[in-house]
């Protein structure tokens, strides 16, 4: 069954130390997400949507609440689980692929833990699933702009990430490709079952993915719009 709170943020804020003192950022925001799902934040500029991002991957710390993914803590202010042992994967559009490895070799980044035939498995699995099948070797800079979002796509899903991030996933690309990408990564998303948050500056790119949309305001609740509420505002 479904677990209604596979992702879980209560009362979270965060803010940043500046030579001021502590500059807040985030405040008492809070989210249920279930698995499966994917929601998307929208926000102006500087609103603080990456830096939520951030501390669910682990790299902000909490100034007060907690965050918890399938039942496990994984932040608050007292603990934090270290990024490496969160199972959240992460594809913000400057991760970029590393351009002296294969596509391949760039997919297989983050599977050391196999031994290499279920390796070469899974790579192969993610090509197919990314729809790039003969692109094993090729160099990240033989292909469009399109096609290495899909290879950073399938090297973030690779590791069976219980939680997907994406930042801006395709700030980078033109129109009419980030929206064709953007159906693109739903279907695939959707086919894993992967559960995933999403941050964007783009309406119709978050109407096409998502299916919980919140619209971030600094300083200010957040208000979720489809299949909503999931979350409780602070
Ligand atoms: N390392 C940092 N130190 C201090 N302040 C920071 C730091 N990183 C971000 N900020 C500030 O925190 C606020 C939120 O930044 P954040 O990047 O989370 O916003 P965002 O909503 O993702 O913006 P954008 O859509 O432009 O990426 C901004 O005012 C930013 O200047």
């Amino acid at each position: 069954m479904t677990n209604p709170a596979f992702l879980e943020l209560e009362h979270v804020s965060l803010g940043y130390e500046t030579p001021q003192g502590l500059r807040m950022v985030v405040n008492d925001f809070s989210l249920q997400l279930p698995q499966g799902h994917i929601a998307c934040l929208l926000g102006a500029s500087g609103c603080g949507k990456s830096t939520l991002l951030r501390a669910i991957a682990g790299f902000e710390p909490l100034r007060a609440g907690l965050i918890r993914l399938n039942g496990q803590a994984l932040s608050s202010p007292q603990y934090s689980l270290p990024p490496e042992r969160r199972q959240v994967g992460m594809m913000f559009q400057d991760y970029a692929l590393f351009p002296h490895l294969s596509v391949a070799n760039n997919i297989a980044f983050g599977l050391s833990h196999l031994v290499k035939p279920a390796r070469q498995a899974r790579v192969a699995h993610m090509l197919e699933l990314v729809g790039l099948p003969d692109s094993a070797n090729a160099w990240p800079h033989e292909l469009s702009g399109g096609q290495q979002q899909r290879v950073a796509l399938a090297r973030a899903l690779a590791p069976s990430p219980a939680l997907l991030l994406l930042d801006e996933p395709f700030s980078n690309l033109d129109t009419d490709l980030r929206e064709h990408l953007a159906q693109e990564v739903k279907d695939i998303l959707r086919q894993a079952g992967q559960t995933a948050m999403l941050v964007t500056h783009n309406q119709r790119e978050a109407h096409i993915m998502a299916q919980h949309i919140g619209f971030m305001q600094p300083g200010q609740a957040t208000v979720w719009q489809r299949n909503q509420p999931i979350l409780d505002i602070g």
